[in-house]
């Protein structure tokens, strides 16, 4: 028998499509994500309603124990990702592509097809330039894209360590350009880091895709933290100022995850306190 619609049909509880993630941004309904590397916390995420997980790179320094995101490979995300993609029925799956596995589309597109055949819904890249050929090469290949732009930190040898970015007016502005220029190269969403909030609240302005933040203020789309910092574990360096420790409160993982997905859509996070000006 089928069920007929009816008003207790909450679209949430259906899995998250790459079409649903625009039509959420159009109703204002907020993403919540989270970064994730196993199944069993794919499952308690999934579960609290966590809409994206991303298997991050991230995974370098929190799971690998590594003072960079550099030293990641294809083969260690492709691993996460079919672990990951084992715990979810709900929740959208990104995944990275790690570091200069996007440097040229031949090498990201390889890249990419292991992710989605591994389970991933979506794949993440950072940066715009010469990245915008790599996400239309993707793209025009049916490969979803995320793109991620303000702190890429696989940047970090170049900036000099993990900073805010686009602070001043001319790196504002060419942020505003990049993060058109990601869109119109076909991006689906773009996770903005380390940015100041009223910059993100305008590129959010600008764009029809979703934008996902960490330290990028409450005027994005969604938000995203780290699995770790929002779970209270000690990162292994001075906590940014946009974690928040999530199991403090909720006395649980999955009281921590429904407690930040439930503060995201409600826009009560991330609040001044965990933003930059
Ligand atoms: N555990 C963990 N959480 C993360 O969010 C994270 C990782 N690891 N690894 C990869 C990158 C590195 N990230 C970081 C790391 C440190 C800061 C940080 O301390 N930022 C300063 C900014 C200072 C400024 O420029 O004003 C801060 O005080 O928040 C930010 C992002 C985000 N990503
Ligand atoms: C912090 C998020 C956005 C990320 O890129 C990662 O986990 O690697």
């Amino acid at each position: 028998m089928y069920a007929s619609p009816s008003k207790d049909d909450r679209p949430a509880d259906k899995p998250w499509t790459v079409p649903g993630l625009a039509a959420a941004k159009r109703e204002g309904r907020k993403l919540a994500m989270l970064t994730c590397y196993d199944a069993g916390f794919a499952r308690t995420l999934d579960a609290a309603g966590i809409d994206l997980v991303l298997v991050g790179d991230s995974l370098g320094m929190v799971v690998q124990g590594r003072d960079s995101t550099l030293p990641v490979t294809v083969a260690d995300i492709a691993y996460h990702t079919a672990c990951v993609a084992r715990g979810l029925s709900r929740a959208l799956l990104v995944s990275d592509l790690p570091f200069a596995a996007d440097a040229d589309p031949a090498r990201a597109l390889e890249a990419s097809v292991a992710f989605l055949q591994a389970g991933a819904g979506m794949v993440k890249l950072e940066g715009a330039g010469h990245k915008l050929e790599v996400i239309r090469h993707l793209v025009e290949r049916e490969i979803p894209v995320c793109a991620h732009l303000g702190l890429t930190p696989q940047s970090v040898l170049r900036l000099g360590g993990y900073k805010v970015q686009g602070r001043d007016e001319a790196a504002a502005a060419r942020l505003r350009e990049d993060a058109r220029a990601v869109q119109a190269a076909g991006a689906s969403m773009l996770v903005l880091e380390c940015v100041p909030s009223g910059v993100a609240a305008a590129i959010t302005a600008d764009l029809d895709i979703p934008t996902i933040g960490i330290g990028a203020g409450p005027g994005c789309d969604g938000q995203v933290l780290v699995l770790h910092d929002m779970l209270g574990l000690d990162s292994g360096h001075r906590r940014p100022r946009f974690v928040k420790d999530f199991l403090a409160e909720g006395g649980s993982v999955a009281a921590a995850a429904l407690a930040y997905a439930e503060a995201v859509r409600e826009g009560r996070f991330p609040d001044a306190e965990h933003a930059y000006a």
